[in-house]
């Protein structure tokens, strides 16, 4: 057979992700946080749909961290590494705190391959720490390797399965307003963020909890749990918007301080 007969449909496909990476790495400046933020908007906006916290609800997220001052800081749900590297960052260099240490725990090694190569690339690999593994897994070994978690003062919940570009395209977002079904990876609950969560961690009285997408694709579970005892949590809605859906989709972030 020659070449010719085999062309016809011979495109390699190439995954967003890894088209993403080569973004950061053509055009964003080594070592500089900032420009790689900058970057992933651009790439989200103008190539493919990201499922990062993104520019509106980041700030909201800043603010906690402002009011927090965390020097522990673990994340559920690395994917590409933007919020690790932009709440590492914010809090290294605009909070002054240089002895940072922030964990994001990623249940898929090829999210997380991509999150490292990027992570470096900030320049922050010095700081954030990448575990591969379901988080409840991970979270197992952590407790009984290190007493690490003892000493968390921050945590941001957003590990909620992906919702594919191509999931958004199908649907339109003019009916997303559509139950969504993805379920955790790691329980199989139908809620995007299961109470689990905060059940496996150990209780760390005045730790901050920040829980992404808790109205989309929402957690209802968690949110009950949250608010259902005011002596355990001292919790709030901060209303956002879905990612790149800014102005379209309702979206939110639940601020939850452990306090017993
Ligand atoms: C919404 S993305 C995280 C976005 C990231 N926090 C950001 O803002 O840049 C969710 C990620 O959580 C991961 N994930 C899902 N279930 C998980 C689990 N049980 N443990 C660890 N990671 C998980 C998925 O593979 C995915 O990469
Ligand atoms: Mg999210």
């Amino acid at each position: 057979m020659t070449q010719t007969q085999l062309a016809p449909t011979a495109v390699p496909l190439v995954k967003k992700e890894d088209s993403y990476l080569d973004h950061i790495l053509a055009h964003a400046k080594r070592n500089n946080p900032e420009s790689i933020i900058k970057e992933t908007h651009k790439f989200a906006i103008e190539r493919y749909w990201l499922m990062n916290v993104g520019p509106e609800k980041s700030p909201l997220v800043e603010q906690v961290l402002l009011e927090k001052r965390p020097k522990v800081a673990i994340e559920i749900g690395c994917y590409l590494g933007y919020s690790a590297i932009r709440f590492a960052a914010y809090i290294r260099d605009t909070l002054g705190i240089q002895d940072v240490k922030y964990y994001s725990f990623e249940i898929s090694e090829y999210h997380a391959n991509i999150a490292r190569k990027v992570i470096d690339f900030a320049g922050l690999s010095h700081i954030i720490t990448v575990i591969t593994g379901p988080f409840n897994e991970s979270l197992e070994r952590l407790l009984s390797n290190h007493n690490l978690l003892s000493k968390v003062d921050f945590v941001f919940i957003d590990h909620h399965k992906e919702l594919t570009s191509n999931y958004w395209r199908k649907a339109g977002y003019f009916t997303l307003s559509v139950t969504f079904s993805e379920r955790c990876f790691t329980c199989h609950s139908p809620n995007s963020h299961a109470c689990y969560v905060l059940t496996a961690l150990p209780c760390i009285q005045g730790t901050t909890i920040v829980a992404d997408n808790v109205i989309k694709p929402g957690a209802p579970v968690y949110l009950e749990y949250v608010r259902s005892d005011p002596t355990k949590y001292q919790t709030r809605f901060v209303e956002g918007w879905l990612e790149y859906y800014e102005g379209v989709i309702r979206d939110g972030l639940e601020v939850s301080v452990w306090l017993k």
